[in-house]
């Protein structure tokens, strides 16, 4: 078995494509789904994320709005933002870009936001729904990775798929999708003693525990399929997925690169869930 290299860019604009031929029968009827993203603060890595939401946002012809608040706004003043965008008719979408500084507590911002509005899908509510198997907003990257191995190719039902990490970002939510799709999950943490062991019995295995090319051939079963959620910036600059990518590409079948493979589908998973809610919100299926 040789591996083969999964184009989440690929992927991601396929997908893209998809909302765009979508979006041009449904803007004649007047329709435009609004994003807002709000940004507290100057963390250059979220700086060009929030870009590319908006960017994003421009290319499908949605309505966006950005809001850049500075790094001192108190939780009061970002509740008092989200409170307002709650209300706001031509919004159906609210993502509050993390991390958030320090004194913000990221979990009285995500509760405040409308569930109908939650794009991120971090709300409780979002995630009781994903727990119950209940139609909610799912969180983009988990979706993303989940859309990646269907369009690879590979049946998820009936596989035991292992999870590396417990992230309620990533790994938690990852694990349920992939319950969801019928795969026996296995989730490993920090404190899984005997993780190795574990991750060469997966058929599929999902890394994010983000600690720079943490797994090596040694964890993977000859042709088991990788996915890379990592993106660690090393000291010299470089990206580096949690996975140690020219080790396992000695053993693995199909595999996410970093950069290229889980990344840019966060951002078309999130133009997915902003479509969806403003159908929602306007009635349409
Ligand atoms: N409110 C949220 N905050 C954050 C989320 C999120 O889903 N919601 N996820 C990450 C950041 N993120 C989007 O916000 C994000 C991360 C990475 C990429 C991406 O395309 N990565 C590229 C590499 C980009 C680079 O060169 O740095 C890749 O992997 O190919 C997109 C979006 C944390 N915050």
């Amino acid at each position: 078995m040789t591996a083969t290299i999964i184009n989440g860019k690929q992927i991601a604009e396929d997908i893209r494509e998809g909302i765009r031929q979508e979006m041009e029968q449904l803007k004649t009827t007047g329709f435009q789904p609004g994003l807002a993203v709000v940004l507290v603060g100057e963390d250059p890595a979220s700086q060009v994320y929030v870009r590319h939401k908006e960017k994003a946002c421009h290319d499908l012809g949605y309505y966006s709005e950005v809001h850049r608040l500075p790094s001192t706004t108190s939780q009061e003043e970002l509740l008092a933002m989200v409170d307002q965008l709650n209300k706001q008719e031509n919004i159906n979408g609210i993502l509050v870009q993390l991390p958030l500084p320090k004194q913000i507590e990221e979990k009285a911002i995500i509760n405040a936001i409308a569930p109908e509005k939650d794009v991120d899908g971090f709300h409780p509510i979002s995630v009781g729904n994903l727990v119950i198997g209940d139609d909610s907003l799912l969180p983009c990257t988990p979706a993303g990775v989940i859309e990646l191995i269907k369009r690879a190719g590979v049946e998820i039902s009936g596989k035991h798929a292992v999870v590396i990490g417990r992230s309620n970002i990533v790994g938690k939510p990852v694990s349920l999708l992939l319950q969801r799709e019928n795969a026996t999950v296995t989730m490993c943490h920090s404190r899984t003693s005997n993780m190795k062991e574990l991750a060469k019995q997966a058929d599929i295995l999902v890394v994010a525990i983000g600690k720079a090319n943490f797994v090596d051939a040694s964890y993977i079963k000859p042709g088991a399929v990788v996915i890379d959620v990592g993106v660690n910036r090393l000291e010299n600059g470089k990206l580096a997925g949690d996975v140690d990518f020219e080790s396992a590409t000695q053993v693995c079948g199909p595999i996410t690169p970093v950069p290229g493979g889980v990344g840019p589908m966060t951002i078309t998973m999130l133009m997915q869930n902003t479509l969806v809610a403003a159908k929602r919100a306007h009635g349409l299926k």
